[in-house]
């Protein structure tokens, strides 16, 4: 389409895009109303101990991603362990400001 700077592909991709903010909202809506199919809901039960160990598995696996598995597999763990450190300040009521304050 002339005059339109990003293609209906990449816009439909763009649309589809969930930020950490956004997210977040997600994973708090979900601790509240606890949907039965919910992996946070599992995660949150399992405790902060087993969310402590998801999150250092996850931290190795982007470690080991950027290493020896290139961009995109590294990108893919790192949102991994973005959504883990998530589920844990959802645990400890640790708010997006909380975080944010110490950026
Ligand atoms: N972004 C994520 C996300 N990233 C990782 N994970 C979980 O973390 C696991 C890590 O995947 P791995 O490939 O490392 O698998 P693994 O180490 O073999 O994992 P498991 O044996 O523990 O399943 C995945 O299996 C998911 O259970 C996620 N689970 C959920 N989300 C998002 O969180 C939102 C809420 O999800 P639910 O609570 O499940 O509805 C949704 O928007 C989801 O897209």
């Amino acid at each position: 389409m002339a005059g339109c700077a990003v293609d209906p592909p990449v816009q439909l991709a763009l649309a589809d895009v969930k930020t950490f903010d956004q997210l977040h909202a997600e994973l708090t809506a979900k601790a509240q109303d606890r949907p039965a199919d919910s992996g946070t809901v599992r995660e949150l039960d399992a405790g902060v101990h087993f969310i402590g160990k998801k999150i250092v598995e996850e931290a190795a696996e982007v470690w080991m991603a950027a290493e020896y598995e290139g961009v995109e597999r590294t990108a893919e763990e790192i949102s991994q362990l973005l959504y883990h450190l998530q589920v844990l300040m959802v645990a400890q009521d640790i708010s997006l400001e909380d975080v944010y304050a110490h950026l």
